[in-house]
């Protein structure tokens, strides 16, 4: 009986879980992690205080470390965050050249998409750029929830979220008229669903550092996560696939 009731209380009380990934430039801002990473078997700990850390601080009561404790990630931070009826496992993914070739092993499994831009970074935008579109087309995150987020906005040389979309937007539409001219037209298909993903990108801006903008984050991706896992049950109850 014992074991029937608790079964009972676990089924009733048991929280969805949802996979987010961050990633986004080395540099950007995307880490704050005193937890361990793992490389393939192998762990390793790179403490520092960011995004991920800043989100621990303000749902789970940890204390940030000192930013001068912050080291690039190699391999992956995770984070756990627990809302009232959801778990929220944030994987930070190091942003390195060469970890970006770890990134699309998580795309099978992941919820949402977090790309962080280092907003006062202007020299690198266009290599985020670069990185940053490929992401967006890759086909197994084509429907995933995708939030673009404009860090180190408590820095005064920092492009704010809306100046960030308009230089993205604006990169693209260079990059196209440069593919055009050189391998003429884009199939319209392909882009019309490109125009449909960047119409519908959000931009939000934030600060890793004195948390702006986190609360107003973690907010956008417990609602999106949830609206589209509520998508797919519909689709499927309605046979669609
Ligand atoms: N001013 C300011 N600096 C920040 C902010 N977020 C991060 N930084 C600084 O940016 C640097 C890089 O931060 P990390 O969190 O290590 O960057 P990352 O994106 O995790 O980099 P990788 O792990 O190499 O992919 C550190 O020196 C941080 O102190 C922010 O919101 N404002
Ligand atoms: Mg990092």
């Amino acid at each position: 009986m014992y074991h029937l009731l608790k079964g009972l209380h676990e089924y009733l009380t048991r929280k969805e879980e949802f996979s987010i990934i961050i990633i986004g430039l080395d540099g950007a801002g995307k880490t704050a992690c005193t937890t361990t990473s793992h490389v393939f078997g192998r762990t390793e700990s790179h403490p520092s205080q960011t995004f991920l850390e800043k989100i621990k601080t303000l749902y789970n009561d940890t204390p940030g470390l000192e930013p001068s404790q912050i080291g690039p990630t190699v391999g992956q931070n995770i984070g756990k965050v627990s809302l009232p009826s959801t778990i929220l496992n944030f994987f930070d993914l190091g942003g390195q050249r060469g970890m970006r070739s770890i990134w699309h092993r998580y795309y099978d499994d992941c919820h949402a998409v977090v790309f962080v831009i280092d907003a006062q970074d202007r020299e690198r935008l266009g290599e985020g750029w670069e990185v940053f579109d490929s992401v967006l087309s890759a086909p197994q995150i084509l429907n995933v929830p995708l939030l673009l987020l404009a860090n180190k906005q408590d820095s005064p040389d920092s492009l704010s979220a809306t100046e960030i979309r308009h230089d993205y937007e604006t990169w693209d539409r260079h990059r196209r008229e440069y593919a055009r001219r050189r391998f003429g037209e884009d199939e319209e298909t392909e882009l019309e669903r490109r125009r449909q993903r960047i119409a519908s990108l959000d931009v939000m801006g934030i600060s890793a550092l004195d948390g702006q903008g986190i609360r107003e984050a973690v907010d956008w991706l417990f609602l999106r996560v949830q609206n589209s896992r509520r998508e797919v049950d519909d689709k499927s109850s309605k046979g669609g696939w």
